[in-house]
């Protein structure tokens, strides 16, 4: 997909893979949501997914928990990666994450298909930190984020396959975030259909927590 066409940019303040619902929300989260289309290679994406798929296709799609916040998934998490992928985590690493943040050694892997879709909700504080980067691989799809007290305050993102998406600060603990499911899958007036997509979501560790305990976090942080 080549990306947002003339009409869905016209509100927009800056990058095209933002929009927001008003220009007072854009720039307030100019640094705290932000959208990298392109910041894998297609070499890179096919590394990334070449590698996760056999972990994943061991797995079954989930569908059946009313009260989840993730349906038509399967998830796992991962702490051995091959060398090349271990440069893509330490280029995501370097571009989301600051000197003083630690990582969750386990990457989140989440594979949703095409009908599968998350609903909003805001990562628990107990076992993730100010940082929540996020890979997207194989579909396009919209991330919506909504202010928790205010709900008229939002922004959509456009995550195209290839892209780094990175929630931070304010945009990380005020907005719940979301993937819309298929039918509600618009960026503006910009249908953005929807297939499986694959994530690979690297998280920082709560402020003041060390890095030991491994096996500690829980899949869905
Ligand atoms: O798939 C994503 O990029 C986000 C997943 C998510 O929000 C979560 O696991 O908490
Ligand atoms: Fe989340
Ligand atoms: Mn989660």
């Amino acid at each position: 997909m080549a990306g947002p066409g003339r009409l869905a940019m016209r509100a927009l303040s800056g990058c095209g893979w933002v929009r927001g619902s008003d220009p007072a929300v854009l720039s307030r989260l100019r640094d705290e949501a932000v959208v990298r289309p392109g910041f894998l290679s297609q070499a890179e994406e096919d590394t990334l997914t070449r590698e996760l798929e056999p972990q994943l296709r061991r797995r079954r799609y989930e569908y059946d928990h009313w009260d989840a916040a993730i349906h038509g998934f399967r998830e796992t998490e991962k702490s051995r990666w091959s060398d090349a992928s271990q440069a893509i985590l330490q280029r995501v690493q370097a571009a989301a994450f600051g000197p003083d943040q630690t990582l969750l050694s386990l990457v989140h892997v989440l594979d949703l298909e095409p009908r599968g879709y998350i609903k909003p909700h805001v990562d628990s504080v107990k076992f993730c930190g100010s940082t929540i980067a996020g890979l997207s691989l194989l579909s396009p799809s919209v991330m919506k984020l909504v202010h928790t007290q205010k709900p008229e305050q939002w922004l959509e993102l456009l995550l195209e396959p290839g892209s780094l998406y990175i929630l931070r600060g304010s945009a990380r603990y005020d907005f719940s975030h979301e993937i819309l499911r298929d039918e509600e899958s618009f960026f503006g007036e910009h249908r953005v259909p929807r297939g499986r997509r694959i994530s690979v979501i690297c998280r920082s560790l709560p402020e003041g927590v060390g890095p030991g305990r491994p096996g500690e976090p829980p899949l869905a942080c």
